[in-house]
């Protein structure tokens, strides 16, 4: 059951038309989808369908106690509240619709994250971490494996991987939280990557014995966060989700780890996809140098003599990077659009049961031809520029949809053209081995099928690059 990929691919062969077909296991149905009317048709049917069931089950494996995860699902939570508090809190004083916590908080990722003045101050408060960051002294240097001893042409080694992690959310967390989440756990970013690195274990709900690195880090991430909401308010700078985030959930009377906890589960939502994202378009282009060549000579006419870079120029003037990223989303998001039935339905002609899940993996469309042209399994970044309607195909889902559509999909896109921009302007990069020796015909590593992925892919082994400073 681990390797989905490999059941969806039988199931694929053996169901031969797209309708939906259902697998059994211990008694409970899983209904899958391969027809993206029947997807559409899903994300459309909030009655019937809903999401909660699989956030309740996330927010168990945060920790989060069960009365607890009944009190974000209580609907109109301000009306149990006495006056002097109901006055003070969003949950009764911007919730016309009385609507439960946790779907109010849904409504409050939008107001952060879709286009807008708290995404702006986000976004330029990243470009100021990774502008800082982006030099051979800042390196961490648990990710360089050698470094040059010519002072005159300086070079490191690194783990593109583990460099595109560790620079995005070194950027990242400060950006949505500010230093002092660092000054009370220096390695938080190291804490939260090792509960990253087996956090498929949190879809089977794996006990503390057979999970123990996986827990521990959690406590300790989370333990970092509760510590982190007890400084005093002026002298902590979380953005503005996150500050309402710990204020509404102390109204609906969670205690300081569940709160963090809460906290921790979007963390995750920041951190886990964009990093991947990252090492697919970089790797790619270092082993296409055409590409590679294209992408810089856009980014290089974004980036400003002091070392930054234009955001909004990036995003409307760089074809062939939006290529190269629409294309490692499409070919490396292993993402599943789920539901549960709450009451009997029709998804096409198939009756679907209350109880049943319905799963719609985005492979089983990502990388169909009838969508993407040929050679739909193989990197191929100008097929977005010679198409440009592409990016509204059907078939192209690496965001989800429905009410769930990622509200994070902005700041990734800018995120990673920021990286990569400073990244190409900065330094020239070159595969190698470990100690800087080049090799001459790099191969892209094959991709991870056989753990399970909330949405961005892992490759089966990383890859050494060697950075040296570009004269500019
Ligand atoms: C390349 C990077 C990313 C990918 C591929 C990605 C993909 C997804 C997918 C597939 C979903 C589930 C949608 C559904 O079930 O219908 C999702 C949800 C979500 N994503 Fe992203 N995401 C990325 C980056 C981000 C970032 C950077 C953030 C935050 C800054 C973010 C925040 C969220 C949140 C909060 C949700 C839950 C939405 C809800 O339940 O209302 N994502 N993302």
């Amino acid at each position: 059951m681990r390797c989905a990929e490999a059941l969806y691919t039988r199931g694929n062969k053996h169901f031969r038309t797209l309708e939906p077909y259902g697998i059994t296991i211990a008694g409970s149905t899983t209904v899958v989808i391969r027809d993206t009317a029947d997807l559409a048709a899903m994300w459309k049917n909030t009655t019937a369908l809903s999401y909660d069931p699989f956030v309740s089950r996330m927010l168990i494996a945060f920790g989060i106690s069960k009365c607890n995860v009944e009190k974000v699902f209580q609907s109109d939570p301000g009306s149990l509240m006495p006056k002097e508090r109901k006055d003070c809190t969003l949950l009764h004083t911007e919730n016309p619709r009385r609507k439960c916590y946790m779907h109010l908080q849904s409504e409050w990722f939008k107001k952060q994250l879709l286009p807008g003045d708290n995404l702006v101050r986000l976004q330029n408060d990243y470009l100021i971490y990774l502008r800082d960051v982006m030099n051979f002294d800042k390196f961490k240097s648990h990710f360089i494996t050698y470094q040059g001893s010519d002072m005159d042409s300086p070079a490191v080694t690194v783990l593109l991987g583990k460099l595109s992690r560790c620079i995005l959310s070194h950027c990242a967390l400060r950006a949505f939280f500010g230093e002092e989440l660092f000054q009370i756990e220096p390695d938080f970013a190291q804490v939260y990557q090792k509960w990253e690195d087996d956090s498929w274990k949190v879809f089977y709900n794996y006990p503390y014995i057979f999970a123990k690195d996986l827990h521990d880090a959690r406590l300790r991430a989370i333990e970092a966060l509760a510590q982190y909401y007890e400084i005093p308010d002026h002298q902590r700078h979380p953005c503005w989700l996150f500050r309402v985030m710990d204020r509404e959930l102390e109204f609906v009377g969670l205690p300081r780890t569940d709160r963090a906890g809460m906290v921790m589960m979007i963390c995750w939502a920041i951190n886990n996809n964009a990093h991947y994202i990252c090492f697919w378009m970089i790797i790619h282009m270092l082993c296409t140098p055409d590409i590679l060549n294209t992408v810089r000579s856009e980014t290089d006419a974004c980036c400003t003599p002091d070392g930054s870079c234009k955001i909004e120029k990036l995003l409307e003037h760089c074809p062939a990077l939006d290529g190269v990223w629409n294309e490692a989303l499409r070919l490396y998001n292993a993402s599943t659009a789920v539901r549960k039935a709450v009451t009997d339905c029709f998804i096409g002609n198939k009756i679907i049961h209350s109880g049943d899940q319905i799963f719609g993996p985005v492979r089983n469309w990502q990388l169909e031809e009838g969508f993407f042209g040929e050679c739909a399994r193989n990197f191929r970044a100008d097929r977005w520029t010679k198409n440009k309607n592409l990016t509204r195909s059907k078939g192209f889902t690496p965001f989800g949809g429905g009410h769930t559509y990622c509200p994070g999909r902005y700041f990734a896109q800018r995120e990673t053209y920021m990286f990569i921009a400073i990244l190409l302007r900065r330094f020239e990069l070159q595969v190698t081995d470990p100690s800087g020796l080049p090799i001459l015909h790099p191969q892209v590593p094959p991709v991870e099928v056989n753990l399970p992925a909330p949405a961005a892919m892992r490759p089966v082994h990383d890859i050494y690059i060697t950075l040296k400073r570009r004269a500019v």
